[in-house]
């Protein structure tokens, strides 16, 4: 297998996991982490305590605090900061990123300007490398645990492709392609907000029959998004849309999951937020979906409810009452258009 030197940018939950299988993979792996006691603590004592307590890491994983560091001489870059902090460690971290550049987004979240998924903010900021993004059913926690899993490089860079499939398969992580760059990041993406109403759901005692309506009603909303983008619909059937959508609604492993559990509790946003002490992208990616399915007049009944039970202090109820009494009755919805591939 060729080696490859990979800087990740991003020593939280998702990029110390995607330090470990590269790392076990044989990759030259370092880690760019914000301070130096996290840098300490995974080098010495091989373990990020703060995201990932109790998991060892391979003896690969160098991390540092250095952007300098940790980018000079890698020829492939993994992002995995939270949108939030996308552009401003884009900004910090450019000088150090040569033309032709590999780099991958693993972020699953939405600029709110622009409305921009990350590789459209990759693109933008840093034109002279080569996009991908990494996206499907991943928690973080379970990939450190080695349980197989699979997940989508998707580009339109097909040597790209063949690369990171290469460079991060391996008996427990299994690589699919797919030339939908814009379909399977906005399956990322989208699947938060469905995550937070699960675990809202669950702190409300809704039944199995429940849950899976829900779920089916979620991806619904999501395909009727997606084509009033111009996305296709279709690749939401893959691992980046139902493969996530149902990880992430499923697993308390997942942070918006959690969020939107404490919410269904009565917790108070900032409170829940603060209590997590991670990303839970899906709080922001509400607010954007919600105003923008209004813009496009996409009906998505999950989303604006969630954004009035957040945002408006509407009674959680709101999401179960809009669910059951909307315009719509159609089953399967999935219709392509004909817009991206
Ligand atoms: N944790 C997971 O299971 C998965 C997460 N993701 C995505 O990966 C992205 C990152 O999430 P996690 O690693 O889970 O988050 P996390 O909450 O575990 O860690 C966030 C990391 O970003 C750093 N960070 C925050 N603000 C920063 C700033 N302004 N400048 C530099 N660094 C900053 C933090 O220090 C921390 O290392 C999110 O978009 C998430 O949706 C994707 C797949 C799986
Ligand atoms: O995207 C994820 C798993 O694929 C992680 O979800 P959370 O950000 O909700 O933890």
């Amino acid at each position: 297998m060729t080696q490859h030197t990979a800087a990740i940018l991003g020593g939280g939950s998702f990029g110390t996991a995607m330090a470990s299988i590269l790392a076990e993979n044989g990759h030259g792996t370092r880690l760019w982490v914000r301070d130096p006691e996290t840098a300490a603590a995974i080098n010495e004592d091989r373990e990020n305590p703060r995201y990932l307590p109790g998991q060892a890491l391979p003896a690969g994983v160098v991390a540092s605090e250095s952007l300098e560091e940790v980018l000079k001489g890698a020829d492939l870059v993994f992002v995995a900061v939270p949108s939030s902090a996308f552009v401003e460690v884009l900004g910090q971290a450019r000088h150090w990123v040569p033309d032709g550049t590999i780099v991958v987004s693993c972020t699953k979240g939405i600029l709110e300007d622009g409305f921009l998924l990350m590789s459209q903010v990759l693109q933008r900021e840093w034109p002279h490398t080569r996009v991908g993004v990494l996206s499907g059913p991943n928690l973080a926690r379970e990939i450190v645990e080695r349980k197989f899993t699979g997940t989508v490089i998707a580009s339109g860079d097909e040597a790209l492709r063949a690369t990171i499939q290469k460079a991060l398969s391996c008996d427990y992580f299994r690589v699919y392609d797919n030339p939908d760059l814009y379909g399977v990041e906005l399956g990322g993406a989208l699947k938060n907000i469905y995550a937070v109403a699960s675990g809202m759901a669950a702190a409300i005692g809704v039944g199995e029959n429940s849950r899976s309506f829900m779920l089916t009603r979620a991806l619904a909303e999501m395909s009727r998004f997606a084509v009033g983008l111009g996305a296709n619909p279709l690749t939401f059937l893959g691992l980046a849309g139902v493969g996530d959508l149902i990880a992430t609604c499923s697993s308390s492993l997942s942070r918006n999951y959690r969020v939107g559990y404490e919410l269904g509790q009565g917790k108070s946003l900032e409170q829940a937020v603060a209590d997590l002490g991670q990303t839970a992208e899906g709080i922001n990616t509400i607010k954007l979906v919600a105003e923008r399915a209004r813009e496009l007049q996409v009906y998505m009944p999950l989303a604006t409810a969630l954004y009035d039970i957040i945002y408006d202090h509407q009674p959680l109820e709101t999401m179960v009452v809009r669910l059951m009494s909307g315009e719509h009755k159609h089953d399967v919805e999935f219709s392509f258009h004909g817009a991206s591939s």
